[in-house]
């Protein structure tokens, strides 16, 4: 198995390519379920969720064909063959419970394995069956798996989602792309990713308006077409490269980095003594003070996202002064902080927050990673830590995060990939 070796202390200087978003790009590849014609997708991420996705598309019968032979495009078309989600794939990769809607739409049946609990959270997926049941399917769970019907196909309707969920938004979104009538999705989810979607989706024939807002209004057609898209940019790994920035006390242009996705995140990383400047194609980040402590709560989009919540408390355990986080989007996301207090950090955990005590300096420890940005805040730790820290399970983080080392390495970082 693969682990990290880092060398911590050096300040990053230089720019980082910023890849396409995983939370975009696997949502997009599972439209390519919506038309037997060709769609393709460019600046894809080479992390193994794609590939993972890929498997799970071939395995309905899609052919995802790698049209420039070095991953970054790819075109997915073909006719359904399989309308079964199996266990082995859905269990590794939770977006794959994303295929339902789409499958049930355009098969009138599907039969996806329930995904169960992760690491972070139990994870229910309570609203994505309601609101599918609302457009008229018929659901039965059985031996784990979700057992869905519509056959004589989904009704557009009225959905009012009870908390704004980014994956019951887009699994509905894309039932009612080929639903019968308007479908209207109230307290949708807005996270850019979803506009990047609806954005692919009405280039491939759909009829979505309220792009970004909490209200989508789709009018069901008849039939969609291949289209061509590019991924937007992964405002996660722009964050994330931009507190590797922060807490090196570095200095780094983040290509294709966009503010306008990261407005909690940029206030954050300013209110705790951190520059970040929008530049022509690049979002530029710099600290020459001291970071400051500040107190962060998650909240769906716009507010902070729960995915950078982690790499803030690596951030934030060298700050001057005391933080407190709380994480209100899933109940069990706090597994860096063990590993994080075994490298110096003052951390306390009390229910939903952890109350964060700054420290001089962390210091470098062998740490094991539990998730995937949980394993990108041991890296972060490690490189503001005096010492050498030995980071394990590093099969979480090439879940999402494409070339870490390369990409730190290439900005000054001492770090590098063992197997052994
Ligand atoms: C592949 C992908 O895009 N993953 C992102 C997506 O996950 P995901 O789509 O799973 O996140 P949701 O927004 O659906 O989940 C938010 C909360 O709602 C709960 N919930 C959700 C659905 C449901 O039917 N019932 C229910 O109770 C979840 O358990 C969780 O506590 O959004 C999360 C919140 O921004 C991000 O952290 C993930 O990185
Ligand atoms: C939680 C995440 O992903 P997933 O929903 O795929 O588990 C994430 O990207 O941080």
């Amino acid at each position: 198995m693969d682990r990290f070796i880092i060398r911590g202390g050096r300040p990053l200087h230089g720019e980082i390519v910023i890849g396409g978003a995983k939370n975009a790009g696997l949502k997009l590849m599972v439209a390519g379920l919506l038309t037997s014609e060709r769609l393709v997708l460019s600046n894809v991420p080479r992390i193994a969720d794609i590939a993972t996705m890929r498997d799970l598309l071939c395995q309905h019968g899609i052919a995802v064909e790698d049209v420039r032979g070095d991953g970054s495009t790819l075109a997915v078309g073909g006719e359904i063959t399989s309308t079964e989600a199996p266990y082995d794939i859905v269990s590794k990769m939770r977006a794959s419970i994303l295929v339902l809607g789409p499958l049930l739409a355009r098969c009138r049946e599907a039969r996806v394995s329930l995904p169960g609990g992760c690491a972070i959270g139990t994870r229910p997926v309570d609203m994505h069956l309601k609101g599918l049941e609302t457009l008229g399917a018929e659901i039965r769970l059985e031996n784990g798996y979700i057992n869905a019907r519509a056959p004589d196909g989904l009704k557009g309707e009225r959905i009012v989602l009870p908390f704004a969920s980014v994956g019951a938004t887009e699994n509905l979104l894309m039932a009612a792309c080929l639903a019968k009538g308007r479908t209207e999705i109230i307290n949708a989810a807005r996270e850019p990713e979803i506009g990047d979607l609806v954005e692919c989706l009405n280039r491939m024939g759909a009829r979505i308006s309220g792009i970004g807002t909490g209200t989508l209004i789709i009018d069901g057609v008849e039939a969609m077409h291949g289209a061509e898209h590019a991924i937007m940019p992964d405002r996660i790994e722009c964050g994330t490269y931009a507190c590797a920035a922060a807490i090196t006390g570095g200095d780094v242009r983040l290509i294709g980095g966009r503010v306008d996705h990261l407005g909690a995140v940029v206030r954050a990383l300013e209110e705790a003594g951190v520059e970040v400047a929008q530049e022509e194609g690049a979002m530029r980040v710099r600290r020459t003070g001291a970071l400051r402590g500040i107190d962060i709560m998650t909240e769906p989009y716009p507010g902070f996202p729960t995915d950078m919540q982690a790499q803030f408390m690596a951030l934030l355990s060298v700050a001057e002064g005391a933080s407190m986080i709380t994480e209100t989007i899933f109940e069990n996301r706090f597994m860096h902080v063990p590993e994080l207090v075994r490298m110096g950090a003052r951390i306390n955990v009390h229910g939903s927050s952890a109350i964060i005590r700054g420290v001089h300096a962390l210091s470098g420890a062998p740490v094991m990673a539990t998730d995937l940005r949980a394993s990108f805040s041991l890296i972060l730790a490690g490189l503001a830590a005096r010492g050498e820290t030995i980071l394990s399970r590093v099969y979480h983080l090439d879940r999402g995060y494409e070339a870490v080392e390369r990409k730190l390495a290439a900005c000054g970082a001492d770090i590098r990939r063992v197997n052994d």
